[in-house]
């Protein structure tokens, strides 16, 4: 009878305690819930704590916490264009610390690189301020690669965008000819987020084929900074012509496929050069305006990097440990050894075993037969004297294969 009196008490004072607990934690959970009704942005701490966290990591601030996010720098996709953007930045004081060896500074922003964005989030930049970390947000161009297509714009795009100062985005978005009609906002939108002290380049190699694209780039920012790479004719063409009967059934000759238009000279003009950029000294003032070869890129890109480094007015940043000659590419590709290629790997589009960009870079060109390459040389000689004397520099151009 005692016995059983005691376990009724003990059951009972057990139930309580229970239900004690219960209403305790409840009523917790309400205050917190009528805390983050009257002010939202006092959300329950483990949220906030990731939102901290999330926003540190798009600002470039080293977190340790952060090893936990899923780390995604580089690649992602974004609306409109459904394009895949890449880029890479630096925070300021990470500039201001770093050590005067440039292969340092570029391997040292791999722990400063954004975390993947999805549009949504990458398109608020305002939530992403702070008082520490500079305000990242996509900011319209302030250097344009304009030209010429199959001269290695691609590979150039691809060089400048390892630069911690710069950020491109990796398509060619075709604003000033295409899109004009959505407006400098979607222009803006298109791009990956940067810093105030970051730069952004885009390129589209069409942009200096009309004057209509030449007059809106003016129009848009009249202070814009403009490269324009140019390539042997010869090469050009035998690279034109790869393309074209790469995505073709049918088979022309090199030599027909020159002769084919001989009255509106379509192909002639992929060696008039001076013509189009006659134009664009029309609108910018030369030094606004940088013309790079692709042979000497091609040669070796250091030296076309250092000066496209120093026209935009960027910290020097190259070194030549960051490429390697592919032999069978016949170009230089990233050094896959060296201490920035997995950053590199992040920010753009490259062959992870080879470091060279895609397989449409480096098709194999159409032979020349002796006397037809004496014809050409003919014809595109005036042409080219033409353009050096315009841009008051030569270039060793005799890069052609027969
Ligand atoms: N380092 C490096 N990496 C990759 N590609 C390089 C490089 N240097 C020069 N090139 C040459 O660039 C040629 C393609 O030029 P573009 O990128 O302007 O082509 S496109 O107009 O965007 O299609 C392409 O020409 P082809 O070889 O004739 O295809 C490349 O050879």
């Amino acid at each position: 009878m005692f016995k059983s009196t005691t376990v009724k008490v003990f059951v009972g004072l057990a139930a309580l305690s229970l239900l004690v607990f219960i209403v305790l934690q409840q009523s917790l959970t309400f205050h917190r819930m009528a805390m983050f009704l009257q002010d939202p942005s006092k959300k329950p701490s483990r949220v906030r704590n990731r939102i901290k966290l999330q926003n540190a990591k798009l600002q470039g601030q080293p977190t340790a916490s952060l090893k936990n996010l899923p780390d995604g720098n580089g690649a992602f996709t974004q609306s409109g264009l459904d394009s895949t953007i890449t880029t890479s930045h630096t925070k300021k004081e990470s500039v201001q610390h770093m050590p005067p060896n440039p292969s340092n500074v570029a391997s040292k922003g791999n722990k400063i690189l954004e975390k993947p964005t999805s549009p949504d989030v990458r398109n608020r930049p305002e939530q992403q301020t702070s008082k520490t970390s500079p305000e990242r947000r996509p900011r319209l161009p302030k250097a344009l690669i304009i030209g010429f297509s199959k001269c290695g714009t691609a590979a150039l795009r691809t060089f400048l965008t390892i630069h911690p100062d710069v950020v491109s985005p990796i398509l060619e978005l075709r604003y000033f000819t295409l899109y004009y009609s959505k407006g400098p906002e979607w222009y803006r939108k298109q791009m990956p987020p940067s810093t105030e002290q970051q730069l952004t380049i885009e390129k589209t190699p069409s942009y200096i084929m009309t004057n209509e694209s030449l007059r809106r780039i003016h129009d848009f920012d009249p202070k814009v900074k403009i490269i324009v790479i140019v390539r042997d004719p010869i090469v050009r063409l035998q690279s034109q012509y790869a393309h074209v009967f790469s995505h073709s059934d049918v088979t022309t000759s090199f030599k027909k496929w020159w002769s084919a238009k001989p009255d509106d000279k379509s192909v002639y003009h992929f060696c008039d050069y001076a013509k189009y950029i006659r134009q664009v000294y029309k609108l910018f003032p030369r030094e606004q305006v940088l013309v790079l070869s692709e042979d000497d890129m091609e040669r070796n890109p250091l030296p076309v990097l250092k000066e496209a480094e120093a026209f935009l007015e960027l910290r020097p940043a190259y070194s030549n440990d960051m490429f390697v000659f592919d032999k069978s590419k016949g170009f230089y590709c990233f050094n896959t050894h060296s201490e920035l290629f997995p950053r590199v790997l992040r920010l753009v589009k490259v062959n992870r075993t080879t470091g060279c960009l895609g397989g449409d870079k480096g098709r194999e060109h159409p032979p020349i037969g002796k006397d037809f390459l004496e014809h050409l040389k003919e014809v595109i000689r005036p042409l080219n004297e033409d353009l050096f004397k315009l841009i008051g520099k030569r270039f060793q151009w005799d890069n052609f294969r027969t």
